[in-house]
């Protein structure tokens, strides 16, 4: 197929940013392309996996064009990039989930570096992919983006392009997925126990210190584990795909580190019309019987603690939102959001996009809710960055995508996560402090948030 003309014109009059959907036809799970695309571009190529708690979009992403990380891995630099590139870029349809979509995840806090587990990631790490494959409910796409600043990059980009989608699609045509190990024989040690115990009591004085602002401080911990092999996020995705229904499910992997989490947690999502938002906090574990989980929702529905715990968060993110939307927000009463492990009090907000507003705006302003953060946040973040014995890197932190055309995009809060070089992982598990939290509870709360990924792990 010659170059197209519309593209050529593109060029012509200034364009350099390529972003060319077409679609993408197959039966290929987005698992089964996750674990069999990459080799259209290399092995050692950055891959990201999304799905949506209700499926409705998947993406997979293989290899980059350009990289967002350090400090152009923030959202106020990326949107700066965004406005920059407004008429620089080409894409030639309009789908939400496809096109120029950079993704990836912002880091929990660029001021707090000190992650030696996390490498390249560990200060924010988005990309605009070379190849993004997006499954909506209906029809599939493949995106091709590329660079060309002169009439011959145009041309063999083009054409590397075309060649590439041929492969992928070769690679993923007959379905078969990769057969994969159910998971791994682990070593787990849960780090600083004690210290951790300590630190949650003198969190709590300092909540209930009258002179005092802060009502809340999220506190994380760690569970290192140690496998006899290297971790595969192929077989840790396709676990937590069978294992953790009505999560956002995610894999960020550069070189040998991976990110990856099954989080319930949406941040901000924005179509052309609206913002959605969510207050999740407060936690139980499930019952074995439907009877004992009946119980435990019905104690946590009416649990003080906990309702304050999510009272918090509510308020401020009704604060932050009220800002970034125009009219009232729709608001339904309080339920809980299930998973497999756990149960949270929860509260999805939505609102109409108020006129200019961008998503990225809106991510800085709401992350991180005091589900991560606390109240009020800068000391809480203060706290955080002081006290917590390892830095959190991407853990807590907006994981997602965002459109650089149309202002649209999703990211979710980057928990129920751990991150993986070699054979070597930490897996984070936090929880909300307030003043009548007592240590030994939120040990043990902590523990069944790091059983999503341990379950991911070892594929029980
Ligand atoms: C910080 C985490 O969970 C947050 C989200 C929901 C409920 C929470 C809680 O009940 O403490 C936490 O705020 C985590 O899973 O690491």
């Amino acid at each position: 197929m010659n170059l197209p003309e519309e593209i050529k014109e593109a060029f012509a009059e200034g364009k350099r940013l390529f972003s060319c959907i077409q679609e993408f036809n197959g039966d290929a799970t987005s698992l089964t392309i996750y674990q069999k695309g990459a080799q259209a571009i290399s092995r050692e190529a950055e891959r990201f996996y999304w799905e949506t708690p209700t499926k409705e979009l998947t993406l997979v992403a293989l290899g980059s064009v350009l990289t967002f990380k350090e400090e152009d891995g923030t959202p106020a630099s990326l949107l700066k990039y965004q406005k920059k590139m407004a008429n620089l870029i080409y894409q030639n349809r309009l789908i939400y989930g496809a096109g120029a979509i950079v993704l990836g995840a912002f880091a929990f806090n660029q001021e707090d570096a000190q992650c030696q587990y996390w490498s390249d990631l560990e200060r924010g790490y988005l990309y605009l992919p070379r190849v993004l494959v997006t499954k909506g409910l209906e029809q599939n796409y493949v995106t091709f983006n590329f660079v060309a600043e002169t009439l011959d990059e145009l041309e063999s980009q083009w054409f590397e392009g075309q060649a590439i989608m041929t492969t992928l699609e070769q690679l993923v045509d007959d379905n078969h997925p990769v057969t994969l190990q159910k998971g791994y024989h682990i070593k787990q040690q849960e780090l600083a126990v004690d210290k951790w115990l300590t630190l949650v009591e003198e969190t709590v004085s300092e909540i209930k210190d009258a002179a005092n602002p802060i009502k809340k401080i999220v506190l994380a911990r760690h569970l290192e584990i140690l496998a006899e092999e290297v971790i595969s996020s192929e077989v840790v995705l396709a676990n937590l795909a069978q294992q953790q229904t009505n999560t956002y499910l995610f894999a960020l992997v550069s070189g040998e580190v991976s990110f990856i989490g099954a989080t319930p947690e949406r941040l901000l999502s924005a179509d052309e019309n609206y913002f959605k938002t969510a207050g999740i906090a407060g936690s139980a574990p499930r019952g074995k019987t439907s009877k004992e989980d009946q119980i435990l929702s019905e104690s946590l529905l009416t649990d003080p603690k906990n309702i304050y715990e999510h009272h918090v968060v509510i308020q401020r993110i009704e604060n932050q939102l009220a800002d970034l939307i125009e009219g009232s927000m729709i608001q339904p009463k309080l339920s809980l959001l299930k998973n497999r492990d756990i149960q949270h009090l929860f509260i999805p907000i939505k609102g109409k996009r108020r006129n200019g507003v961008s998503l990225l705006e809106g991510l800085e302003a709401l992350h991180p809710t005091p589900a991560l953060g606390g109240e009020p946040k800068e000391a809480a973040l203060d706290w955080i960055a002081t006290k917590e014995f390892l830095g959190r890197g991407l853990y807590g932190a907006p994981v997602g995508w965002l459109n650089l055309v149309r202002d649209e995009g999703e990211f979710a809060v980057g928990i129920r996560s751990g991150i993986f070089s070699k054979n070597k992982g930490m897996l984070y598990g936090g929880c909300g402090i307030v003043e009548d939290s007592i240590p030994e509870l939120e040990l043990k709360e902590t523990w069944v948030k790091f059983q999503p990924m341990l379950r991911g792990v070892t594929g029980e």
